[in-house]
């Protein structure tokens, strides 16, 4: 299978003496996408700049594995992080020499075909998150991270960019980790949904289904009620601690 699997133990991470995770198991397996789900300040974006490297945790081990090579992990964020002085071609190449054509190839596949000599600010958000997709695909990452990354975009656009990433992954399969808000998302392109909280993985679902996958699957409204009643509860024990 391709990807990098990812093992984290006993991991834990504080700032300023608060605890944020706590003792963290986890273990993915190369090729498996994985969502993260979890109320807000619960740590998600923590674990994920863990597993990037942006991040030391306080305690434990984190280990990235791929076959043959360091493992090379890219991250994608709710901003594109694309810069406006940059052409489209030229933000995807960025800090690559060479290799024109497939940044091309790649922006065709994420559909910005003849889009190469546009400036970011010419561009919709989704647009841009595509940008932003094939500067991370361009360097064939073992590992793709995820924060948040379609949360901007409206509901069309969102579908849209579930349906490309999904299509691009059944292309070359890699490991994905997903931080999502989206209960729905989560359950339409993931292996596995962890929901975190309390400084830990509280739930840990693997599923099967097989995909494309359809919003109005039954079997995807069932788990998908029980996990914004998980999220709900999360929600509501913050709230009383508040
Ligand atoms: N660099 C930092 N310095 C201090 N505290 C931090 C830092 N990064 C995160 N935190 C704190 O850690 C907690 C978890 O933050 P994190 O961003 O991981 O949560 P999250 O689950 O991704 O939340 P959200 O869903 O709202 O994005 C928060 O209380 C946050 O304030």
């Amino acid at each position: 299978m391709s990807g990098a699997s990812v093992s984290l133990r006993s991991v834990g991470k504080s700032f300023a003496g608060r605890t944020v995770l706590d003792d963290v198991d986890l273990d993915i397996a190369a090729g498996q996408f994985v969502s993260i789900i979890g109320p807000s300040g619960a740590g998600k974006s923590t674990l994920l700049r863990l597993v990037a490297g942006l991040d030391a945790p306080s305690g434990g081990r984190i280990e990235l594995r791929a076959t043959g090579r360091k493992a090379d992990v890219r991250m994608m964020f709710q901003e594109d992080r694309l810069l406006p002085w940059r052409s489209v071609l030229r933000n995807v190449l960025l800090g690559i020499k060479g290799r024109k054509q497939d940044a091309g190839r790649i922006l065709d596949a994420v559909g910005l075909q003849g889009r190469e000599s546009e400036f970011p600010i010419g561009l919709s958000g989704g647009q841009r998150q595509r940008v932003a997709l094939a500067r991370a695909l361009i360097h064939e990452p073992d590992l793709l991270l995820l924060d948040e990354p379609f949360g901007a975009l409206d509901a069309i656009t969102r579908a849209a960019m579930q349906l490309l990433l999904e299509q691009l992954l059944v292309a070359r399969p890699r490991t994905v980790v997903l931080v999502t808000h989206d209960v729905e998302e989560a359950l339409l392109l993931s292996d596995r949904v962890l929901l975190v909280k309390d400084g830990g993985i509280a739930r840990d679902l693997i599923f099967d289904q097989p995909r494309p996958r359809h919003r109005g699957d039954p079997a995807l409204a069932t788990l998908k009620e029980e996990l914004l009643d998980g999220l709900l509860t999360a929600e509501r024990d913050l709230a009383a601690v508040a």
